[in-house]
């Protein structure tokens, strides 16, 4: 079998989009994920959460091939990628969104969609003059602004887009490239409560058959969107289950749930 057939043979038959076997990732001496394990089915969405510190940065980091793991594997759809370049992990269809300080400020809404798609085609920086006639792309495109519901505002600068319409103008770009594995920190940080719901929603119908990870501190989001949430407590993942379950677990109460929930009552 050719290394080709081998690599399409271990993607039609992985059971999981996403796995991390016994990952490990060191800064110096220090031991920041600590073995982690995760196996994430298609079509599963699921919260990262964990206290300060934990690792789940670090963790999207290497997921997205931002740092290269110490040892261990990732593998999306049983092909392995650790240790691959963003870009590349990005071309096998694992797509982390973008902060809202990477838009193009000075392009409207649609343009930033149209860049976004052009660039999972594999087009960069050129090809301007060619834009009016690339209609693929602008029917893509015109889909997607109508999926994150900013195709009345297509004409806005995205430097004058509200922080909510940016971000979601943020996930807009994540998804332009089909992806079919997302990864979205913090989606709904620094929105107010109705704005979050609205977003929670919005994520819903974008990542709709996509496999989502996010890393979550607001539980109310999390046990909003997640089917499945994974704990991290210093760079182990001590619980992986369903949000009732891991609301349950002894375990996920001790180390960290039970302090988190307890503030979040005392908040309302
Ligand atoms: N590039 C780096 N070099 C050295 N240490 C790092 C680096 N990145 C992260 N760390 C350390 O790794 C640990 C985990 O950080 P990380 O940001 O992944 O945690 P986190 O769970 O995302 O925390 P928070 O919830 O506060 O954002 C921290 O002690 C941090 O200082």
């Amino acid at each position: 079998m050719t290394q080709h057939a081998a690599s399409t043979a271990a993607v039609d038959s992985a059971p999981y989009a996403l796995e991390l076997l016994d990952l490990r990732k060191s800064f110096g001496k220090t031991e920041i994920i600590r073995g982690a394990q995760l196996q994430v089915k298609a079509g599963e969405r699921v919260a990262i959460i964990g206290p300060n510190g934990a690792g789940k940065s670090t963790l999207f980091n290497l997921i997205s091939g931002r740092f290269a793991p110490s040892s261990g594997e990732i593998r999306l759809h049983g092909a392995r990628i650790d240790g691959h370049k963003p870009y590349e992990i990005n071309r096998r269809g694992l797509a982390r969104s973008f902060q809202v300080s990477n838009l193009f400020t000075r392009l409207s809404v649609f343009e930033n969609i149209r860049c976004a798609v052009l660039w999972s085609l594999g087009y960069r920086y050129a090809f301007w003059k060619f834009l009016a006639e690339l209609n693929d792309v602008n029917e893509r495109a015109e889909q997607i602004l109508e999926m994150i519901k900013l195709d009345r505002r297509r004409e806005v600068l995205a430097s004058n887009l509200t922080y909510a319409e940016a971000r979601a103008l943020e996930i807009g770009i994540t998804i332009a490239g089909g992806s079919s594995v997302i990864l979205l920190d913090e989606p709904t940080a620094g929105m107010s409560k109705s704005e979050t719901k609205r977003f929670i929603q919005l994520i819903r119908e974008v990542t709709q058959g996509k496999t989502l990870l996010t890393v979550e501190h607001d539980m109310g989001v999390v046990f909003g969107l997640a089917d499945k949430i994974a704990v991290l407590v210093y760079g182990e993942v001590i619980a992986f289950d369903t949000p009732d379950a891991v609301r349950a677990d002894a375990r996920v109460q001790e180390a960290y749930l039970g302090s988190v929930l307890a503030e979040a009552e005392m908040a309302v």
